[in-house]
């Protein structure tokens, strides 16, 4: 063998044993999630184009594959807004949810549950016949309450906007149990007013969900590296932040982060194990932040319990 030829050799077995390397890196992973759920939130600003949402959609599927169980639940803030403006609608929005007039929720259902809902389940189907889409609306699986906001010490009406007050994961659990991957939207029909919907935060509704699933970990994908302590300073990004710190520092965020760290807070608080907001923008971030020891972007984690998992 030349030399030429014998340093393309060691590089060969470089680069093999460096993919042996990662792919065995997984392997506590699988141990620890194997039949569990996981899920996970794919955020409006996190799906801007058809390749981060090609991949997103093989990351579930590699999920399923590996014995995990991905449940979807999806936003469509950046859609929803579009399709308004198109129609001509105004929407602004107040402590980060957007109010939303009865006009306004037409669409907010109409995007949610007929557009980005539809596109999801057909990428993930590409991939075989795993996917199935649901609303928060079918078989009562989300209830919902008119919520308001409170901005600068005022009590603003945001209109038909809602929390989450009950889940039955019954229908979701059915779809688990039949070994598809449930991609789920956040509308919530009104538990005070029966035959009115609510725009429910995505975030809120992906916590409710993994609380009501017994979810080991909830995964928010969006548009930033993670959770920044002092937003934007770059240098401030949070790795790992525990309950009692986080209560601390929720009143000083803004807008998109305050629905998502609320939304972390109450799945840890309800009894999943760890929450982790990731940057949906890393085509794959999704299977770093689960099969790898460091994992990335900042997870929320119940007091004293270390951010090893
Ligand atoms: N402390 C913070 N750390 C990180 N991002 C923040 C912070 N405060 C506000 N943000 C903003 O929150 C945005 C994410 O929220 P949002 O736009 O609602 O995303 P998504 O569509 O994924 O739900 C970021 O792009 C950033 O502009
Ligand atoms: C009440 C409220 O604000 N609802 C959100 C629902 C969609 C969502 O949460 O989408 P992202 O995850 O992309 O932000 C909205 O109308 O935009």
């Amino acid at each position: 063998m030349s030399d030429i030829e014998m340093d393309a050799a060691g590089s060969g077995a470089d680069l093999a044993a460096e993919k042996a390397r990662v792919l065995i890196e997984s392997l506590p992973w699988l141990q620890r999630f194997h039949g569990e759920t996981i899920v996970v939130k794919f955020g409006g600003n996190a799906m801007v184009s058809p390749e981060l949402q090609r991949a997103f959609a093989e990351d579930m599927v590699y999920l399923r594959y590996a014995g995990i169980k991905p449940v979807v639940v999806h936003g469509g803030g950046p859609q929803i807004s579009s399709m308004l403006e198109r129609l001509g609608i105004e929407s602004e929005f107040r402590g980060g949810y957007r109010v939303t007039t009865p006009e306004a929720m037409d669409v907010v259902r109409m995007v949610l549950s007929g557009q980005v809902n539809r596109e999801l389940v057909s990428l993930i189907n590409g991939h075989g016949p795993l996917a199935a889409g649901l609303s928060g609306e079918d078989a009562g699986l989300f209830t919902g309450r008119r919520r308001g906001a409170v901005v600068d010490g005022v009590e603003i009406d945001l209109g038909l906007v809602g929390d989450v007050v009950a889940v039955d994961p019954e229908a979701v659990q059915a779809q688990l149990d039949a070994g598809r991957i449930p991609v789920v939207s956040s509308i919530a029909p009104d538990a005070d007013t029966p035959g009115q919907s609510l725009n429910v935060n995505a975030d809120s509704a992906a916590a409710a969900l993994a609380v009501a699933l017994g979810a080991a970990k909830l995964v928010i994908l969006t548009d930033v590296a993670g959770l920044y302590r002092d937003w934007p300073n770059r240098d401030s990004l949070v790795s790992v932040i525990e309950v009692p710190e986080l209560l601390t520092l929720l009143p000083e965020l803004e807008s998109g982060m305050i629905p998502k760290m609320r939304a972390c807070l109450d799945a840890v608080e309800g009894g999943v194990a760890k929450a982790a907001i990731i940057d949906g923008r890393v085509p794959h971030s999704i299977l770093l932040e689960v099969f790898t020891q460091s994992g990335i972007g900042t997870e929320v984690v119940p007091q004293n319990a270390g951010g090893a998992e």
